[in-house]
């Protein structure tokens, strides 16, 4: 079976991609499969330049291909906070709950036409002596008052999806990989499926 190397720690990712590239016939390993590999240290002030800093960097020392995805969510009456910030916006520690009940405190008696948001996600694929490809996503939406749902991660519970009339925590999985910023990004990795193998 064909396997992609995806350069990620973050179960709620690994799961997602688990399952949009097992539509393909394709198993996924992730750094969670190598436990001597250290995280990469995101400097860049892009979701671009910090998707590529992963992919290459993890690339290198595998001597083969490797997909990142660096993603997050963009508030509009925050300035696009948390964007590259997201995973680490209440602290180091990268806790989802602190993180959106930060979001959510911040955005106390913002009315709901003003609650838009979106979440972006960019997938780089590195491939040795090559020039990383770049594919991206994106998915509307309104900041909640508070968390509902029990499904997907992060900021999932407080991103409500206005012509489903739910949170993206309340959808499935499948709903969710239906259309999210990543499931986007990954139509159009697949349209250019052969770079990978
Ligand atoms: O860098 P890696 O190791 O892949 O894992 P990470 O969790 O640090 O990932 P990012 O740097 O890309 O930060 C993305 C953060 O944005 C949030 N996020 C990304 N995609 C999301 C999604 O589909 N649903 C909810 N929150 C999401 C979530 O808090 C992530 O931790
Ligand atoms: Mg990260």
């Amino acid at each position: 079976m064909k396997e992609i190397l995806i350069a990620t720690k973050n179960k709620g990712k690994i799961k997602e991609f688990s399952d949009l590239f097992a539509e393909k016939g394709i198993k996924v390993s992730s750094l969670l499969d190598f436990p001597g590999i250290e995280d990469v240290e995101e400097t860049g002030s892009t979701f671009i330049e910090n998707a590529k800093i992963k992919a290459e960097t993890i690339s290198k020392q595998f001597n083969k291909i490797v997909v990142a995805d660096d993603s997050g969510l963009c508030v509009d009456a925050l300035q696009g906070r948390p964007g590259v910030f997201s995973a680490r916006y209440a602290g180091e520690t990268k806790n989802d709950e602190a993180n959106l009940e930060k979001v959510l405190m911040e955005m106390e008696g913002v009315p709901f036409e003003k609650r838009t948001a979106r979440f972006h996600c960019v997938l780089a694929v590195a491939i040795p002596n090559e020039e990383t490809r770049i594919y991206e996503g994106t998915c509307e939406g309104h900041i909640t008052e508070k968390p509902e749902g029990e499904n997907g991660f992060g900021y999932d519970p407080i991103f409500y999806i206005l012509d489903r009339e739910q949170t993206m925590a309340q959808l499935s999985s499948e709903e969710k990989n239906k259309i999210s910023h990543r499931a986007k990004a990954m139509k159009k990795l697949s349209e250019n499926w052969k770079i990978l193998f």
